[in-house]
């Protein structure tokens, strides 16, 4: 399976599990894998035979200024959703990382798959 991988894409999006998480957008990283349904791209050099990146970060930011979660699980399971069934992804790998919301701990974050990773 051919994998586009985006990597360290940063989006603001209000989220986490306490009161004074939820009164201001931070900065989440994301990194990607997105395997594609076809390898047609490689040989047609045609954009409408992949997955278009930059339509994936910009959906992305979209509706992590639009929608809250509490916790990156659920972030993460959303996102895998949308590349699953908007962008029509057979398998995605998702990573959500929090940024020095820790003392003492740079990067905190969860990692996620989701449908079936052909060969
Ligand atoms: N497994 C998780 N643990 C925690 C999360 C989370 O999203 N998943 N979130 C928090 C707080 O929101 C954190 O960002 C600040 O303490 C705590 N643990």
């Amino acid at each position: 399976m051919d994998i586009i991988y985006l990597q360290q894409v940063r989006a603001d999006t209000v989220i986490g599990w306490y009161d004074w998480e939820r009164t201001q957008s931070q900065a989440v990283e994301l990194d990607l894998e997105i395997g594609l349904p076809s390898a047609r791209a490689c040989v047609s050099d045609d954009l409408v035979d992949t997955i278009d990146y930059d339509k994936v970060v910009k959906h992305l930011r979209a509706v992590m200024a639009e929608k809250h979660f509490l916790l990156i699980e659920a972030l993460a399971e959303h996102i895998a959703h949308i590349l699953l069934h908007d962008f029509g992804a057979p398998w995605i790998k998702v990573s959500v990382t929090k940024l020095n919301i820790l003392q003492d701990v740079g990067r905190v974050g969860v990692t996620i798959e989701r449908g079936h990773r052909g060969s």
